[in-house]
């Protein structure tokens, strides 16, 4: 397997890359300038985007490309071989069927034969002068002379015949003779020889021995199939004009065996007026007339830095859908297996159809996953976090729409985990955010004042990371629209304008925003957020206009389709990376299990290095896991649904708790309730509390956390910079 790494800023073809436009800026009336300035523009299509263009084909080198290595020698052999194979199975089954048609073509070349021989056989020549001369004779009886010669010639003429036919016959009669006492092997040619030239004498013009297959695309593919594929869609010229061949395609490699696929690479002729754009934006159709799903078609523009132009297109036309040939635990993420992960390094994502590796640089980068519930968003944008997880210094901002099982785990790392989208989770939400953008502000204000020869960029490095206690901040969003949805206009705008202002400006002081939705629709995910994020990942959609509202305006027509995708497609998507750059990604597998085994592993790492901050540090529930000491379950749950708020009037605490399992606690009441945390072990101060000056009977979270021994707890040490306090106390 070989290893594709989405090429990093200053790397891109060798050019150096402008420095990511959020840089440049330095008040916010200069940036909101520019940022009015080109609202349409999507941040992945930006000339500037340091990821753009980071799939290249390599120079082509000096063999053929059949032998360019041993890998492609052996495919290419075996495919050569294997279609040797299928042509002797195709004609052995029909060798009856070629043997009537032998019979009938040699009793149709012996009638010929016969009747071409007929003259000689018959001495028509010497014919036509008897019959000249009986006619003669018909006019003279008395011409005696005549007469004589009429017997002579006529009987000359029947002489011939019989040495003729004799012949004919006794040469035959030896043939037939010679074959059936010869050897069969010798029968067997001379039966061949014989027959031979009386089949081609009886072929005629139209008639053939041998039928003409066509192997199926997986055994062989050839130029003319790309041809006929492309005329079919209209992209080469049906008629031809006068004389001339219609226009047809120049392969400039293959096809060849590539892989479990064939490849070609192939020009557009000129003046036909049609684009390697066009082929790409016509995929499905040219899937259909190679008789193959579109998704085993991979189309690419070769560009001008590959060797290519703007009518050379790649095309890799897989044997089977080349996304469904390994599910878990084959593509389990290699991130499972190490003990450490540098976030700076490109993050261990997937593979594409080929089989080549897909890692995905995430600094200075903000990223967005959509598409249908149940494809796999949720689990790929979770290895993202599990790269973060794996670095210590990465503090994770974590808040998930829906509040299930997937981000649970991240309690035990996480600065900030905002579970759910009711009230007091969005409050828990908007706090984060405040408490996000005013971090972002104190590290820009220290980034400033930084001297040139420690910060040359005005950016993080990975220096000052830890010189100056400035982690890489992951803010981890899953399930957006459920928020956007539960808050009112104007929380709506100024939570908007909070995501839009720490994607635009937080990548440069180490902000790396990651957020998934179901629904991409304006609605629920505002296109003015989309337009920042550099990196789009999009699971199965419906259709081409739901593809581009994850990946951009016009992603589909160039290729970039997420709506060819099937059901069956768990963990498959398209990743746009750049104006021009797409590709079509298993991603890598982390189950619930490994994600909350990463989640242990990166707490540890952070309390051996002094980062376990925030939430995680006072999270009783994960103290309590570290520790091996078994919450009871009423605890937990209560704590569960009590974590963004201090204190909950009981027929609430009821009612969320019948909301997390109904089974459990769909039937308490407020006496079972308090039965049941009095025999886990919670005292309470007060029966009543006040919230939002109503007073009602209910519990205080300090007195549930205080059901958990002590001792247990005395590791938590909140770290400086992280405070513990809950943002909503
Ligand atoms: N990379 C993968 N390889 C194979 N299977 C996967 C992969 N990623 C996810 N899956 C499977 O797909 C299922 C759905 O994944 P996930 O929960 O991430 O979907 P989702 O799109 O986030 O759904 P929802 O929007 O409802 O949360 C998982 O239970 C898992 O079994």
């Amino acid at each position: 397997m070989t290893d594709a790494t989405i090429t990093p800023p200053a790397a891109v073809n060798g050019h150096a890359q402008p420095k990511v436009s959020l840089l440049k800026f330095d008040t916010d009336a200069e940036r909101a300038a520019q940022a009015e300035e080109r609202p349409t523009v999507e941040a992945v299509d930006r000339p500037d985007n340091p990821l753009a263009d980071w799939l290249t084909v390599p120079d082509a080198p000096l063999l053929p490309v059949w032998a360019r290595s041993w890998q492609s020698l052996t495919a290419n052999a075996t495919a050569l071989g294997r279609l040797c194979a299928w042509h002797t199975g195709y004609h052995a089954l029909r060798l009856p069927k070629y043997a009537f048609r032998l019979a009938y073509l040699a009793t149709k070349g012996a009638w010929r034969g016969t009747r071409g021989l007929w003259p000689v056989l018959s001495a028509a020549d010497r014919t036509a002068a008897v019959k000249a001369l009986r006619a003669q004779l018909k006019d003279k009886p008395e011409d005696v002379d005549l007469a004589v010669r009429y017997a002579l010639l006529h009987r000359e003429r029947t002489l011939a015949r019989r040495w003729r036919f004799g012949a004919a016959a006794t040469a035959v009669a030896l043939a037939a003779a010679g074959i059936a006492w010869a050897d069969p092997l010798l029968q067997a040619a001379m039966a061949a020889a014989v027959l031979g030239p009386l089949a081609l004498l009886g072929r005629g013009d139209d008639a053939q021995l041998l039928d003409h297959p066509t192997p199926p695309l997986k055994v062989d593919m050839s130029a003319a199939q790309v041809n006929d594929a492309l005329r079919a869609v209209g992209l080469l010229k049906n008629t031809a004009r006068g004389d001339e061949k219609p226009p047809t395609v120049h392969c400039v490699m293959g096809p060849v065996r590539d892989g479990r696929g064939w490849s070609v690479i192939f020009d557009l002729p000129r003046g036909g007026g049609k684009t390697a754009a066009d082929v790409l934006a016509k995929r499905t159709a040219i899937a259909a007339e190679l008789g193959v799903d579109e998704i085993q078609v991979i189309l690419s523009r070769v560009r001008a830095s590959g060797g290519g132009h703007a009518g050379r297109v790649s095309m890799w036309v897989a044997d089977d859908d080349p996304y469904l040939l390994d599910g878990p635990p084959e593509n389990n993420s290699p991130l499972l297996k190490l003990e450490r992960f540098s976030i700076w390094e490109p993050i261990p994502f997937g593979r594409d159809a080929r089989g080549t590796r897909i890692n995905v640089p995430v600094m200075w980068q903000s990223l967005f996953f959509g598409g249908l519930p149940r494809r796999g968003k949720t689990f790929t944008q979770r290895l993202m976090t599990a790269a973060g997880l794996l670095d210590p210094f990465v503090r994770h901002y974590v808040a998930d729409g829906k509040g299930g099982a997937d981000w649970k785990p991240m309690r035990a790392v996480a600065h900030r985990l905002v579970m759910g989208a009711e009230d007091d989770a969005v409050e828990a939400l908007k706090a984060m955010l405040k408490e996000l953008l005013a971090e972002m502000e104190r590290r820009f204000v220290l980034l400033r004042e930084l001297p040139v020869s420690i910060c040359p960029e005005g950016k993080l490095t990975p220096a000052l990371v830890e010189k100056y206690n400035l982690p890489v901040i992951f803010v981890t969003i899953d399930e957006l629209q459920e928020y956007f949805t539960a808050m009112d206009r104007d929380d709506r705008e100024q939570v908007i304008n909070d995501l839009c202002r720490i994607a635009r400006r937080g990548p440069a002081a180490g902000f790396i925003c990651n957020f998934a939705s179901q629904r991409p629709d304006a609605d629920s995910v505002p296109t003015k957020l989309r337009e920042i994020i550099t990196l789009r990942y999009c699971t199965q959609v419906v259709d081409q206009t739901s593809s581009d509202m994850v990946l951009g305006k016009g992603k589909a027509a160039q290729g970039a389709d997420a709506s060819v995708l099937s059901e069956e497609h768990k963990g498959t998507g398209v990743l746009v990376t750049g104006p021009a750059s797409f590709v079509t990604v298993l991603a890598d597998f982390i189950d619930g299990p490994a994600f909350a085994e990463l989640c242990r592993r990166g707490r540890e790492l952070r309390v051996q290095h002094q980062q376990l901050t925030g939430d995680a540090a006072g999270d009783v529930q994960a103290a309590a896991d570290e520790a091996g000491f078994t919450v009871p379950a009423v605890v937990s749950d209560v704590l569960e649904v009590m974590q963004h708020t201090p204190r909950m009037h009981t027929v609430d605490l009821l009612a969320r708790l019948a909301n997390l399992d109904e089974d459990t606690y769909g039937d308490w009441d407020a006496e079972r309730l308090a039965a049941e945390l009095e025999a886990a072990g919670v005292t309470r101060d007060t029966k009543q509390v006040k919230i939002n000056g109503v007073n009602r009977s209910g519990y205080q979270r300090r007195d549930i956390e205080a059901a958990v021994p002590a001792e247990i707890l005395l590791d938590r040490r909140p770290v400086e910079g992280g405070p513990a306090t809950d943002p909503a106390t």
